[in-house]
C-alpha cells in the first residue's frame, strides 16, 4: 500500500474529534471529515473545540465529490455504523484500507462484510480519557492506539497507517494478536463502562474503591470465561491488570457509557452486556452479572422511553 495522505474520518465526538485534531495538524495527510447536511449547518454553527481550542474541520457531505481516501477512520457509536458505512462509499476506491476505533467486537465484521475485497484493520484505543460535552472534546492523555491485521494479508496497510500516525504523534503499538487485544479491550468496556454508568463513578471512584472495582471485575470474569472458551486467552491476570491503567487515568474522567447516560443519549450495551448474554448463551457459560448490568443499564435509558416500553407491555 503507498503512503496515507488522504483520511476521511466519520464521527467527530470524542474520540474522532480528539484523534481528528492530530491527523488535521500531520504534515502531507489531508483530513476530510465525513458528515450528513444537518451535521454541518449544526457543526458550522456552533464550532468545534478540543480542549478549548476551535479546530477548522474540513466538512464534507456525501454528495461533495472526493478522491478516494487511502484510510477510513470510523469514530461512531455502533448504532450509527450501518448508516456511516453508507455515507463513506463515495470516499471509497480499489486500495482504500479501514479501521474503527468503535468499542466491542462487531464493527470489523459488519465494515468487512460491507467492502469484501478491502483491508479493515482492528482497532482499539487504549487509555484515553476524552469527554464531550456538545461540541466541545477535552482529554487529558490521548493513550494509545492498538491495532493490527488479523488476517495476517495486510501488513503493508499496518505499516502505512503506523507513518500516518507517526507523522501525526499519535501513539501506538502493533501487537502480535490483534484479535486478543480487542477481547481484552472488551473485557474491560463490558467491566469499567458499565459499572460505571451504574454507580455513576468516574475513573476516581474505581481508583479508590475497592468495592467498585469487584463490580467491575465480577463482569470482566464472564468476558474471561467466554474468550477462553473460544480459544482466546484471557486470564484473571488480564482482569487484575487493569488496575495499572485504571489508576493513571484522570479521576475526573468518565467512560463513554457514563457520558451517554448522564447526556441521556442512547447507551452502548448491547454491544456489551448483550453480547455477553449472547456469546454466553452459544457457549453454555452462565453470565448473571451481565443480565443483571443489562436490565440496570436499560433502567437508565431516558424516562420518556422506558414509560412508553411500560405503556406497550
Ligand atoms: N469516549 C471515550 O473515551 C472512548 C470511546 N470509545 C468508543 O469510540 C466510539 C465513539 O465513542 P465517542 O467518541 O465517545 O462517541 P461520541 O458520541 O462522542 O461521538 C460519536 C460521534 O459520531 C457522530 N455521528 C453519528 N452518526 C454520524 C453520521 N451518520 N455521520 C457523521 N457523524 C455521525 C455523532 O454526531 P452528533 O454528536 O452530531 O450526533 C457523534 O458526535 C464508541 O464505540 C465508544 O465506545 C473507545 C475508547 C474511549
Ligand atoms: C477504556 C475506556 C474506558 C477509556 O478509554 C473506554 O474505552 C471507554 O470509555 O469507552
Amino acid at each position: 500500500m503507498a503512503p496515507v495522505q488522504r483520511v476521511t474520518l466519520i464521527g467527530l465526538g470524542a474520540i474522532g474529534a480528539s484523534y481528528g485534531e492530530r491527523l488535521l495538524a500531520a504534515p502531507d495527510v489531508e483530513l476530510r471529515v465525513l458528515v450528513d447536511e444537518e451535521r454541518k449547518r449544526r457543526y458550522e454553527a456552533s464550532g468545534i473545540r478540543v480542549n478549548g481550542r476551535p479546530v477548522p474541520f474540513p466538512l464534507h457531505v456525501p454528495a461533495d465529490r472526493a478522491e478516494p481516501a487511502d484510510l477510513v477512520l470510523f469514530c461512531v457509536k455502533y448504532d450509527d455504523l450501518a448508516r456511516a458505512i453508507e455515507m463513506v462509499r463515495g470516499h471509497v476506491g480499489p486500495r482504500t484500507a479501514f479501521m474503527s476505533l468503535l468499542n466491542g467486537i462487531a464493527s470489523e465484521d459488519d465494515i468487512q462484510a460491507a467492502f469484501p475485497h478491502h483491508a479493515v484493520l482492528h482497532a482499539i484505543s487504549v487509555a484515553i480519557d476524552a469527554v464531550r460535552v456538545g461540541r466541545d472534546i477535552s482529554y487529558s492523555t490521548l493513550g494509545y492506539i492498538s491495532f493490527g491485521d488479523a488476517t495476517g494479508r495486510h501488513q503493508d496497510a499496518v505499516r502505512a497507517v503506523g507513518q500516518i500516525f507517526d507523522r501525526a504523534g499519535i501513539r501506538y503499538e502493533i501487537p502480535e494478536d490483534i484479535l486478543r487485544t480487542v477481547w481484552w479491550k472488551f473485557m474491560i468496556n463490558v467491566g469499567v463502562n458499565q459499572a460505571s454508568a451504574i454507580l455513576r463513578a468516574p475513573y476516581g471512584v474505581f481508583q479508590q474503591s475497592a468495592d467498585a472495582r469487584e463490580v467491575m471485575r465480577l463482569a470482566m470474569r464472564e468476558v474471561v470465561a467466554i474468550a477462553q472458551k473460544r480459544g482466546i486467552a484471557l486470564t484473571e491476570d488480564d482482569v487484575v491488570g487493569f488496575d495499572q491503567i485504571l489508576c493513571a487515568m484522570s479521576p475526573e474522567g468518565k467512560t463513554s457509557m457514563l457520558q451517554d447516560v448522564e447526556a441521556g443519549r442512547p447507551t452502548e450495551v448491547e454491544q456489551f452486556a448483550g453480547k455477553v448474554i449472547q456469546l454466553g448463551a452459544d457457549l453454555g457459560v452462565p453470565t448473571p452479572v451481565n443480565q443483571l448490568l443489562y436490565h440496570a443499564i436499560h433502567a437508565l435509558a431516558p424516562r420518556e422511553a422506558v414509560s412508553s416500553a411500560f405503556s406497550n407491555v
